[in-house]
């Protein structure tokens, strides 16, 4: 869907982004995710055709869209961090708008503009003044005008920052409507846990570069030494720990009184032969899953500890 080559931003002699390659799959909810000052906004500007490259391309379909601006406005949205103040304008008079900026008819915009409220949930406030909305609906208001051109690709900065959780659960149930209409969204955190549970897929940037990218369980698979695994046979504990603790690639085996976890640093493989060993011994086995691992400490790992 989109492909990033080499892009380079420098202002002045500080490079900002820095050879950054990334491949984002159609249908996908891409994090993007950075401490401050990775270069997200940069990144997320030159895509949006705000800022200019100082080197290499982003491609959709194999076009440049670097070389052709007025294309890659018709199929990217764009998001910003800022909402921008807009003194004196309802949220109807807002969204017309952009339509008159986008070059929609006259007679097409009432009913989109209804469209695109409704799918932000914000139709109930279309005559009240923008200014008088709530952070959260400001920033639904702002997805909304983003798509006013039906593009195929969004691009979010930071959609989920400053938000409640209330509307952070809002916004990820707008993302999953976005992708069951056919959209792409790439959207930016400098949190990876407020990522993670809406995205199909993350990039990690640091200092201007991809260190990681990947579905949140394969970064953590490849990063994650010691993976950490939790067993709950119905009865037999002792028996269960015994077997376990015989397995060269098991450590730290913790045994409760209903339950277990251990440490395992081998292949899927391996631990698919443990459940059979624990299970051929005639223990029956309720749960055996892997711990969600604690994903703050992955980033902090990734990108060299400078989080935020
Ligand atoms: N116009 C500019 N002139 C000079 N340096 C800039 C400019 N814009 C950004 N930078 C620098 O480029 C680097 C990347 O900034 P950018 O805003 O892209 O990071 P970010 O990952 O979006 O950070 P944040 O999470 O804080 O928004 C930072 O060191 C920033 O200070």
């Amino acid at each position: 869907m989109l492909e990033i080559k080499d892009l380079v931003k420098k202002y002045g002699s500080f490079t900002a982004v820095d050879g950054l390659c990334l491949h984002v799959s159609q249908g996908s909810i891409f994090g993007f995710v950075g401490p401050n000052g990775a270069g997200k906004t940069t990144t997320m500007r030159i895509m949006a055709g705000l800022l200019p490259a100082t080197s290499g391309g982003i491609f959709m379909e194999d076009v440049d869209l670097t070389k052709n601006p007025r294309l890659l406005r018709s199929k990217i949205g764009y998001m910003p961090d800022f909402f921008g103040v807009y003194d004196n304008l309802k949220v109807t008079e807002y969204m017309d708008f952009y339509a008159g900026a986008y070059e929609i008819p006259y007679k097409d915009r009432p009913a989109l503009i209804d469209d695109l409220l409704e799918i932000v949930d914000l139709s109930h406030k279309k005559n009240d003044y923008v200014d008088a909305l709530s952070r959260g609906m400001k920033q639904r208001l702002c997805l909304a005008r983003s798509l006013i051109h039906d593009p195929k690709l969004l691009i979010l900065d930071e959609p989920a920052s400053g938000l409640d959780p209330r509307a952070r659960v809002e916004m990820k149930e707008i993302l999953k409507q976005l992708q069951q209409m056919g959209k792409t969204v790439i959207i930016s955190s400098h949190i990876l846990p407020e990522l993670a549970e809406m995205c199909t897929e993350v990039g990690i940037i640091d200092r201007g570069r991809l260190a990681a990218q990947g579905t949140v369980q394969e970064i953590m698979k490849r990063l994650v030494q010691k993976r950490t695994i939790y067993l709950r046979p119905l009865d037999q504990v002792e028996k269960a720990a015994a077997i376990l603790r015989e397995q060269p690639s098991v450590q730290d085996v913790i045994e409760n009184t209903l339950d277990l976890e251990f440490h395992f640093d081998g292949s899927d493989q391996m631990l698919a032969e443990i459940l059979r060993q624990v299970i051929a011994a005639g223990v029956s086995v309720v749960t055996f899953k892997e711990k969600e691992g604690n994903l703050e400490e992955v980033f902090m790992q990734v990108t060299g500890g400078d989080a935020q």
